[in-house]
């Protein structure tokens, strides 16, 4: 992914390329930009943004790994050193961002709602951000519309068997070689099924959302900014 964003902020007209960084001891090579794209490793990303808060340089990030725990880190941090913006976005593809937007507005008609997200096995984490966000998501539009808790009836399970939970939604992780980055979002109700399916067919399909991050972090309302959606008018 970083070498596609080099590629992409190279190839624009009104981006310039500061540096490139393949590791933290190389962070001072950015020092003066306006603001750095991050997709290093969940493990690394935090260590990032603590260094680029502190020297009030933007971020948009699309590294996965994000929970609560995290989010709540940073409101700190930004709180504590306002001037820098923080944009992370699960997923920076566009259609992915709709797939998400089209779940959460699905999810209050439905019994049922599993994620299953389908990715390339050198993955590091599982499952991905776009899933656990996917699933937060539903999770929210269920409670909201009082729903009960999907139907189940299984007492008997080999460990793993359905999944993880993420806001009480299963989510199914798959590592495929030949694959990108997939997902379905499966709903069903009496008589009738719904999925929602996503493909990112290369890792050049990002960009458009990268560069869109790039342009408008600066002009963000608050400090730490969650998903894309704000920049493309999808807030309800
Ligand atoms: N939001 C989105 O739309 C997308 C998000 N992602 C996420 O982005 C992340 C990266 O994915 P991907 O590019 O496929 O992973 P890769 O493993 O291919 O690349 C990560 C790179 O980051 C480098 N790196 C590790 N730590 C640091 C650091 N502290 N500073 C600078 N560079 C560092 C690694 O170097 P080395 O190999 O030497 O460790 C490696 O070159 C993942 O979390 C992935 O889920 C991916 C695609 C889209
Ligand atoms: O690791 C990847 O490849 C991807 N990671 C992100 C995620 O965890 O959701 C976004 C996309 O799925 C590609």
């Amino acid at each position: 992914m970083g070498s596609e964003v080099v590629k992409a902020v190279e190839a624009a007209p009104d981006t310039e390329l500061v540096a490139g960084v393949g590791g933290p001891g190389e962070r001072d090579a950015v020092l003066g930009a306006d603001v750095v794209v991050d997709f290093t490793h969940p493990d690394e990303v935090m260590g990032n943004l603590r260094w680029l808060i502190a020297n009030g340089i933007h971020a948009v990030v699309g590294t996965s790994g994000f929970d609560e725990g995290r989010l709540a880190e940073l409101r700190g941090l930004l709180d504590e050193a306002p001037g820098a913006k923080v944009l992370i976005a699960p997923n920076f593809g566009i259609a992915a961002v709709l797939m998400m937007h089209f779940a959460a507005k699905a999810a209050p008609y439905f019994e049922s709602a599993e994620v299953i997200e389908l990715h390339h096995p050198n993955k590091a984490d599982a499952p991905s951000g776009t899933a656990y966000r996917t699933a937060e998501l539903i999770g929210a539009a269920r409670d909201r519309a009082g729903l009960a808790p999907a139907p189940d009836a299984t007492t008997s399970e080999i460990q793993g068997a359905r999944g993880a939970q993420v806001a009480g939604v299963h989510v199914h992780a798959l590592r495929i070689t030949g694959m990108i980055a997939h997902q379905e979002v499966v709903f069903g109700t009496h008589g009738e099924t719904l999925t929602i399916r996503h493909d990112s067919m290369n890792r050049e399909s990002f960009m458009p959302g990268v560069l869109l991050g790039v342009r408008e972090v600066a002009g963000l309302a608050g400090p730490l900014t969650l998903g894309l959606e704000p920049l493309l008018g999808l807030t309800d």
